[in-house]
């Protein structure tokens, strides 16, 4: 099997093309590749499928095994995978994705070679319940929830995958080690959650670290950036475009008022292929 070893500011993926479906031990190639000692390493693996109603699909499962609906930095490598290797020879393409359906994406390029990538995320969920959260609110905002003594207060938000945004006053150095993994796992959240913790420093900047589900810590989450713009804007913290600057670098997002859609905007890597 042939795979490209990717990423999206360090958020990082084992990316398969080929295949006609995603195979039915998907899951447990996921967990054995995704191993950063037994395996390549990777923080999920992304198999890049026909589609009727896009250019192609994609589909993104995590290290330990679970797919996710949707996932921001792999949809970006998927675009550069399919441009750098002619499989396609526009700039304007469509993938699709079973948290989002159809995404458009334009691509700008260097030298003949994808460079940054601007993807339509789609309308954000903020129904809780649709998130979803055990929380019946519209949107969800500043929802308490203790931990170990320790209170917590998360907007929700699903851009396809479920996200709880946390404000802390230092999220550089957050413990994400210690918190995340309650949080991910929590009971108010059904089908578990990606848990952001973020810092604004101005209307335009947010700094922002993520455990995500079915990963743990990762230096990147796009569609964790989509969500802690769009909470930001709920909160009043941010304009409707900022800089949302993580551990693997920073993302451009855009909650348009047109269309209610989110742009998110960043650069995709090609490191190594390989054959296994
Ligand atoms: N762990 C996420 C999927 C990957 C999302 C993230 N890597 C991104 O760039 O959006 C989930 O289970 O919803």
């Amino acid at each position: 099997m042939q795979f490209t070893k990717m990423n999206g500011l360090g958020n990082d993926f084992i990316v398969v093309n080929g295949e006609k479906e995603l195979p039915a031990n998907a899951s447990e190639l996921a967990v054995k590749l995704c191993n950063r000692f037994f395996g390549i390493g990777a923080d999920g693996l992304v198999y890049i499928l026909p589609s009727e109603k896009a250019d192609f699909k994609m589909r993104i499962i995590n290290s330990d095994g679970s797919e996710a609906e949707q996932c921001g930095n792999a949809i970006r490598c998927v675009a550069k995978y399919v441009y750098d290797n002619g499989l396609i020879d526009r700039t304007d393409i469509t993938i699709e994705t079973i948290g989002a359906g159809v995404q458009p994406l334009q691509l700008t390029t260097e030298n003949g070679k994808a460079a940054l990538v601007r993807v339509d995320m789609g309308a954000p969920i903020l129904k809780g319940l649709d998130v979803p959260t055990t929380v019946d609110a519209n949107p969800v905002i500043g929802h308490k929830v203790e931990i170990d003594g320790r209170e917590f207060a998360f907007t929700a938000v699903s851009m396809g995958n479920p996200h709880a945004v946390i404000y802390v006053d230092d999220a550089v150095n957050f413990d994400l080690a210690k918190w995340g993994p309650k949080l991910e796992t929590h009971p108010l959240f059904p089908r578990k959650i990606n848990v952001e913790f973020a810092r604004v420093n101005s209307r335009e900047q947010v700094d922002m670290r993520v455990w995500e589900r079915g990963a743990g810590p990762t230096l990147a989450c796009g569609t964790g950036a989509c969500a802690t713009l769009v909470s930001s804007v709920l909160n009043g913290l941010t304009d409707r475009k900022a800089t949302i600057s993580l551990a693997g670098g920073d993302l451009f997002i855009e909650w348009s008022e047109e269309d209610n859609h989110v742009y998110m905007t960043g650069p995709a890597e090609i490191v190594f292929q390989g054959l296994l």
